[in-house]
C-alpha cells in the first residue's frame, strides 16, 4: 500500500483549501453575500473528504471513516448548490431549494443504506453527486443575464464535473470488488482535480458576476425616476440618442397631466405624488415593448415611439387618453380620477433631430391644453376632437 500522499491529490487538495481560504476572505468584505461561504464550506468539505478517504483506504482501517467521507464529498456538492442559489442564479430560489434539500436528505439515505455493501458506496456517491451537479446547472440554466460568458462558463464547469462524476460512478459500481480499490483511487485523483478546476474557475467568476451585479444595480438607480420608476430625464435623453442613430422613424408623445396643481393644492402633496405614480403605471400598460416611458420633470412624461406609422400612433395615444380618465386613483379615502393632454409629433425619415421633435410635440401639447384638455394634438394636424 502506497502511504506517500501522490503529488496530483497533494496540489488538488491544497488548492481546494486555498479557495475554501480565498472564499473565506471574501466572505468577510462581502457580509450580505452568504454564497461566498457556502463555496468555502464546499472546497473545505471536498478537501476533507477526499483526503479522509485517501486515508480510509491508506492509512487507517476505520470503519467509518468511508461513510463519513462521502458524506462530505455529498454535503460538498449540496453546499455548492446552496451557494449558488443564495447568490441569486436560479429563477425560483425558495422553491429549488426546497426540492434540493428532499434530494440531499434522499442522498444522505441512500450513502447511509448503502454502508451494508461497502464495496457499492464510493460508486453511489459518485452518482448522487453527479445527480446534485446536474440538477444545479439545471436550476440556473434558464438564467436570463448580462454576464452571459461568466455563466456559461460556470455551467460548463458544472457539466464536466457532473460528467466525471458519473462515469466514476457507473465504473466504480460495475468493476469487480478487486479493483474497486484500485479505482477509488483514481477517483479521488480524479473527483479532486475536476473540484479544483471547478473551485478555480468559479473563484474568478463570482467575484466578477458580483460586480456586474453591483454596477447593473447602480446604473439602474441611476436611470430610474425614484417615485415613478420610469426613466428619468437623463435616461430618456440617452434613449433618444440611441434610437436616432438606429432608427429614422420616431415618434414622441408629450404628457401632461391636466390641472394637476388643483389636486395639489385640494389633497396635498402626497396626493399628487400617488397620482403621478398611477399614471406612470398606465402609460407604460398602454405602449408597445419597444417605446420607452420617461418623467422629464414635474407632471410632464414622454413616450418615444420608435418605427411607428400614423394609425398605430393615434391608436395609441387614444388607448393612453381612455385608459388615464378611467383609471381611479385611491387618495386620502377619495376616489380621484384625472385626465392628461398629448401633443404627439413624427419624424418620418429622420428629418427631424430631437430638438426639434421636441418642440412639435410641445407645441401640440399646448395646442391639446389650450383646445380644452384631455385632448391628443398632434402637428401639422388639425386638433383631434376629445377621442373618449
Ligand atoms: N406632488 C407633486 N407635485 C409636483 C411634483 N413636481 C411638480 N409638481 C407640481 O405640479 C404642479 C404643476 O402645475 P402647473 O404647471 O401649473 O400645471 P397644471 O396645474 O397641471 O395645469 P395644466 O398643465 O395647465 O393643466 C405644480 O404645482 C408643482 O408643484 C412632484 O414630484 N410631486
Amino acid at each position: 500500500m502506497e502511504q506517500v500522499l501522490p503529488f496530483g491529490v497533494a496540489v488538488a487538495i491544497s488548492s481546494n483549501l486555498m479557495v475554501c481560504l480565498y472564499f473565506l476572505m471574501l466572505n468577510r468584505y462581502h457580509q450580505k453575500c452568504p454564497a461566498y461561504l457556502y463555496w468555502a464550506s464546499s472546497c473545505g468539505l471536498f478537501s476533507l473528504g477526499a483526503s479522509s478517504l485517501f486515508a480510509a483506504y491508506h492509512l487507517f482501517t476505520f470503519p467509518l471513516l468511508v461513510p463519513l467521507a462521502c458524506i462530505a464529498l455529498f454535503t460538498a456538492c449540496y453546499c455548492l448548490f446552496i451557494g449558488l442559489n443564495r447568490f441569486e442564479l436560479t429563477t425560483s430560489p425558495a422553491k429549488q431549494e426546497k426540492q434540493i434539500n428532499k434530494f440531499y436528505l434522499l442522498g444522505l439515505a441512500a450513502i447511509g443504506a448503502s454502508t451494508i455493501y461497502p464495496q457499492t458506496l464510493n460508486g453511489v456517491t459518485c452518482l448522487l453527486m453527479a445527480a446534485l451537479l446536474l440538477l444545479t446547472e439545471g436550476c440556473f440554466c434558464r438564467r436570463r443575464t448580462n454576464a452571459f460568458i461568466g455563466y456559461s462558463a460556470l455551467r460548463v464547469v458544472l457539466m464536466v464535473h457532473a460528467a466525471v462524476m458519473f462515469l466514476q460512478g457507473v465504473m466504480l459500481l460495475t468493476q469487480p470488488a478487486e479493483l474497486n480499490m484500485q479505482l477509488s483511487e483514481t477517483w479521488i485523483q480524479v473527483m479532486l482535480l475536476t473540484h479544483m478546476l471547478m473551485t478555480m474557475s468559479t473563484a474568478l467568476i463570482l467575484p466578477m458576476l458580483q460586480l456586474t451585479r453591483k454596477q447593473i444595480h447602480w446604473e439602474r438607480l441611476a436611470n430610474t425616476d425614484e417615485l415613478t420608476r420610469v426613466l428619468n430625464r437623463r435616461a430618456f435623453l440617452k434613449q433618444v440618442d440611441l434610437s436616432n442613430s438606429t432608427t429614422y422613424k420616431s415618434c414622441l408623445f408629450m404628457i401632461d397631466i391636466d390641472h394637476f396643481k388643483r389636486i395639489n393644492d385640494s389633497y396635498g402633496h402626497q396626493a399628487g405624488d400617488e397620482v403621478l405614480k398611477s399614471v406612470a403605471r398606465s402609460l407604460q400598460a398602454h405602449i408597445r415593448h419597444r417605446d420607452v416611458v420617461g418623467r422629464l420633470g414635474g407632471e410632464e412624461f414622454a413616450i418615444l415611439l420608435p418605427e411607428i406609422d400614423f394609425t398605430e400612433a393615434k391608436k395609441i395615444a387614444e388607448r393612453i387618453l381612455r385608459g388615464v380618465a378611467d383609471q381611479l386613483i385611491p387618495v386620502n379615502d377619495h376616489l380621484l380620477n384625472v385626465t392628461v393632454s398629448i401633443g404627439v409629433a413624427f419624424s418620418h425619415q429622420g428629418e427631424r433631430d430631437w430638438d426639434s421633435l421636441y418642440s412639435c410635440a410641445d407645441r401640440a401639447l399646448y395646442q391639446a391644453k389650450d383646445g380644452g384638455r384631455n385632448l391628443i394634438a398632434i402637428h401639422d394636424e388639425p386638433l383631434v376632437a376629445a377621442i373618449c
